[in-house]
This record gives structure tokens, sequence and C-alpha cells, in this order.
């Protein structure tokens, strides 16, 4: 369970979250919903050690880690992959994979072969250097490599953006086999609402660095989109 209790967030001047409190249950698959600049990536990189919190708390599994460093997230059992994607774009994609097996958590030294199997084409593609794949397949790469760490929690923000639909779907099936089949908790930033449908059973509204609105997916009604999720 991630638990974040009145945590302000600022940048220099700018207060970004303001009093947020949040709950997101071990094993669900959480949409974090929200028009541009609410807050959804601070938050994210708060959750994940790489922006401070100001003041508040936030735990995961128990464990109070508002102070702990970004290093510990890996070791805590959190996968990240970040908006942009971020991989390494000079490395090949076995390279950009075995970064991952540096963590402690990890105690194999080898990729695991699950990984393949969820995303195929990297396989073909091991001596490929990261900056020569496609968009999509650079976004698979990203799972992938957060993947490699056997997340307990797999945090994606915004992981469609501006990729082809084939892949969207292949996406959407691997997160809910993952949460089906090994229990691991999704939590999603995601503005587009056919894949937060398809994907979250949980959703959490923002509107200016608060939570303001929580529930199943099914309660997300045309009011509250309208409200809050329409341009
Ligand atoms: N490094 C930074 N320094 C100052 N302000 C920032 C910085 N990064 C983001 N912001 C501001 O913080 C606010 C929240 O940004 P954030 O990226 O968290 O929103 P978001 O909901 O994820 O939006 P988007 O959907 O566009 O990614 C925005 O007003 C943004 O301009």
């Amino acid at each position: 369970m991630i638990e974040l209790n009145s945590v302000n967030q600022k940048y220099g001047g700018t207060q970004i979250l303001w009093d947020m409190n949040l709950k997101i249950e071990a094993g669900s698959r959480t949409c974090i919903m929200g028009r541009n600049g609410v807050g959804k990536t601070t938050l994210l990189k708060c959750i994940m050690g790489l922006l401070p919190v100001s003041t508040g708390t936030l735990s995961i599994n128990g464990k109070d880690v508002t102070k702990a460093s970004v290093e510990k997230r890996p070791e805590i059992g959190i996968g990240y992959v970040p908006q942009g994607r971020d991989i390494f774009p000079q490395l090949t994609v076995e390279e950009n994979l075995k970064l991952s097996l540096n963590c402690k958590r990890q105690k194999s030294k080898t990729i695991p072969e699950d990984v393949y199997e969820l995303f195929p084409v990297l396989k073909e593609m091991l001596q490929r250097r990261g900056g020569d794949l496609s968009g999509g397949q650079q976004q698979q790469l990203a799972i992938a490599r957060a993947l490699v760490l056997n997340p307990d929690v797999l945090i994606l923000d915004e992981p469609n953006e501006g990729i082809q639909p084939n892949i969207v779907q292949l996406i959407r099936d691997v997160l809910l086999k993952l949460n089906r089949e090994k229990g691991m908790t999704i939590v999603l930033v995601e503005q587009k609402l056919p894949f937060a449908r398809a994907v979250g059973e949980k959703f959490h509204l923002m509107e200016k660095g608060q939570v303001i609105a929580s529930g199943d997916m099914v309660e997300l009604n045309d009011e509250l989109v309208g409200k809050y999720l329409a341009v």
C-alpha cells in the first residue's frame, strides 16, 4: 500500500501539491487522472523519491519513506516507467535492461525470461541501440527495464503518449496480466479515458495539487469527466 498524508510539495516558491492525501491499495489497478499541470507527474516523482516532499508523510508497504533516497525505491519493490520513457539511447537494448540488474533486490545477474515473453520484440533487438528503436519499442523497453526488478508495484506515467494503437493494446494486456497473474499493483497516470477505463479498477481525480474525487472506475461518471477531465 502507498499512503500519502498531508503531503505538500514546492518547486522553489511555487506550490504544486497541497495537503495531498492518497491511499493506493496493494494489488489494485489504480489510475491517477486529471488535466495537464494538476500535479500528476510531481506526485509520482515524490513517490519515487525524485522530488523531495516539503511537509507531510509518505509510506510504502507500511514503511515511512518520506526521507528515503531514490535508490531505496527499487529495493522496496517499486518500478517506475517515467513520462517520455528515459531509456539510454546510446546503450543497446540488452545494456538498458542489464542496468536494472545492479539493484540489490535483483539477485540474479541475468534478465528474467518472462520479460521477453511479454515483449518478444526486445529479444529480437537485444543488440540494437535504444535510440534506434521506434517510440513503441522504446516504451516496451522502458516497461521491461522496470520489470527486470520484479517489482511489487509498477508505476507508469502516461505510457501511451505518441504510441501506435497495436502497442497501446499490448501494453494494456501486459498490465492486466501482471496484475492478474503476479498480483502486481499497477499505478497509472493516464489522461486517455478509454485506456484508463480498460486498465484501472480504481481512480483518483486530481485538481490543483489535490485529490478531489476517488472511487471505483465504474463510478467515474460523465459529470466528473466533464468537470475535471474534458478540455
Ligand atoms: N521543474 C519544475 N520547476 C518548476 N515548476 C515545475 C517543474 N516541473 C513541473 N512544474 C510545474 O508543476 C505543475 C505540475 O506539473 P506536473 O508535471 O506534475 O503536472 P501533470 O499533471 O503531470 O501534467 P502533464 O499531464 O502535463 O504531465 C505545472 O504547473 C508545471 O508547470
